[in-house]
């Protein structure tokens, strides 16, 4: 249902949480042709492992009869016009920006407006890099992959890929698992890092439709387990290591003197890891290990993609670049660590503004590590892990949405606020309607009454 909120003309889905899904647009999750072909044989022809095991395990994961294997990822604009749409469901996620308790009802009103303001600006970072995101394409990509390398050990199973902010969104998957009927089903958020922000919130959403889908998801009929973090895996660590050897390998002896490789993670803000986010020390941990089989190579880690003022973690990735540029480093190897598709962030934020500024400050050659995307040994390990899985306890999605969350706020409305602060400033006039200045009101004065900036929301607008 589309319905217009706050007198502001903007179209805005009402129906299911009030999403944006491109507007009313009716559409296909995009397969290509030759795997809907596969799938169908599979489909047909795929035998338990029990009977023809290729590298089957024993233990729980023999017995499966049908498998199926649900990637969880945030989702990305495709075209320039789903642009606001993907901003408004990102912007609406309680896990991205909470607002006090009391203003909570003007999530979506608010969510409406950053993202029109930021549209254009997200538009333009996409339309450098032809338009919209790869994130769909490489994760149904991955997909693809991770079901061979399971048909190929014996498994009768199916991937399936459920976004979190745009097409193909969670509940799309959830309609597919429910018609494939598998009877054990492993999810695995495609973050090897655990956060609220990203694992977290995927789960949740999650566990709203398992809720609603009480029968279908029964654990009697389909035994499913979450994989909620896997950071220090060897596989992983190994596939990660190996694409830093071959950036490194490409410089020569008296290049790798003046070398330093430089993990960027996403940020998130700083209130996030008091609230109990594992995810910087998972990051800290992961770096760690990688380099342990790297090796001999001066190493740092810093932040990227900050929103607004308020703290996130540090150090900012381009206050990084910049220092080390001042210190006369010649050589710079970049790894993006905190995701293992190529996206906006690494071919926009990265190889275009952090490779001129970069240059800029006197670093003479810039390599950036390819994100993990089909990379084999990474997808032997996605496999490994999923049947792995099946191997262990279940972990409920209903548990490990939670895990990370210190002491009693096991309900992430118990959780502290994200710090959101407002300025009676030129942003603060895009703000249109009465609603609008209604909620800048609130929010101001709530903020001022808790002490804290004023500036948050109008960075959040540009
Ligand atoms: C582990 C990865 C990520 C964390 C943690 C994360 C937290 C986080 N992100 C925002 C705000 C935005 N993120 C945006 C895009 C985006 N975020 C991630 C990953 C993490 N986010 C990815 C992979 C992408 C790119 C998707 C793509 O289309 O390629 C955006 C939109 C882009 C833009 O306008 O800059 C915003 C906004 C917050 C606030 C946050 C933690 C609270
Ligand atoms: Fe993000």
């Amino acid at each position: 249902m589309i319905g217009f909120v706050g007198g502001l003309g903007v179209a805005v889905p009402t129906g299911t949480a009030s999403r944006q899904d491109g507007a009313l647009r009716v559409r296909q999750r995009c397969v290509p042709l030759a795997r809907q072909t596969r799938r169908a044989a599979v489909r047909m022809t795929a035998v338990a492992p029990s009977q023809t095991p290729a590298t089957a395990e024993p233990g729980r994961s023999a017995g499966v009869k049908k498998l199926g294997v649900l990637l969880l990822n945030l989702g990305g604009p495709e075209r320039p016009e789903d642009v606001q749409g993907f901003l408004y469901n990102l912007f609406s996620d309680p896990d991205i920006i909470r607002l006090p308790r009391l203003l909570s009802p003007l999530q979506s009103f608010l969510a409406n407006e950053i993202a029109r303001s930021r549209a254009p600006k997200s538009r333009a970072a996409y339309e450098s890099i032809g338009g919209g995101s790869p994130i769909v394409r490489i994760t149904n990509q991955q997909a693809s992959a991770l079901e061979d390398e399971l048909l190929a050990r014996g498994y009768s199973a199916k991937v399936f890929v459920g976004m979190r902010y745009w097409h193909p969104f969670t509940e799309e998957a959830v309609e597919e698992i429910k018609a494939y009927g598998p009877d054990r089903l492993v999810i695995l958020p495609l973050y090897p890092q655990y956060s609220i922000s990203t694992s977290g919130s995927s789960l949740r959403v999650l566990d709203r439709l398992f809720k609603k889908e009480k029968e279908a998801f029964s654990p009697l009929k389909i035994d499913h387990t979450v994989v909620p973090e896997w950071y220090q895996r060897p596989g992983y660590v190994h596939a990660q290591a190996k694409l830093i050897k071959e950036q490194l390998a490409t410089l020569t002896d008296e290049e790798k003197k003046s070398t330093k490789v430089m993990f960027s993670a996403h940020g998130v803000p700083e209130s996030y890891i008091e609230a109990g986010d594992p995810y910087q020390q998972q990051i800290e941990e992961c770096c760690k290990l990688i380099m342990q089989e790297v090796e001999d190579t001066d190493w740092t880690l810093s932040y990227q993609s900050r929103v607004g003022p308020v703290q996130w973690l540090q150090p900012y990735t381009d206050v990084v670049l910049e220092e080390l540029g001042k210190e006369g480093l010649q050589n710079l190897v970049v790894v993006p660590i905190s995701f293992v598709s190529e996206h906006i962030e690494t071919l926009e934020e990265i190889d275009i503004e952090y490779r001129e500024l970069a240059h800029e400050s006197g670093i003479k050659k810039f390599l950036r590590v390819p994100a993990l995307d089909c990379n084999p040994d990474f997808v032997k390990d996605l496999a490994d892990m999923s049947l792995e899985a099946l191997e262990k306890p279940s972990l409920r999605v209903g548990e490990a949405m939670n895990l990370s969350i210190k002491g009693d706020a096991q309900d992430p409305a118990d959780m502290p606020d994200v710090d959101i602060a407002f300025g009676f400033n030129n942003s603060a006039e895009t703000l249109n309607g009465r609603l609008a200045m209604l909620a800048l009101a609130a929010l101001t004065s709530a903020n001022f009454v808790s002490g804290q900036g004023m500036n948050m929301f109008s960075n959040l607008l540009h």
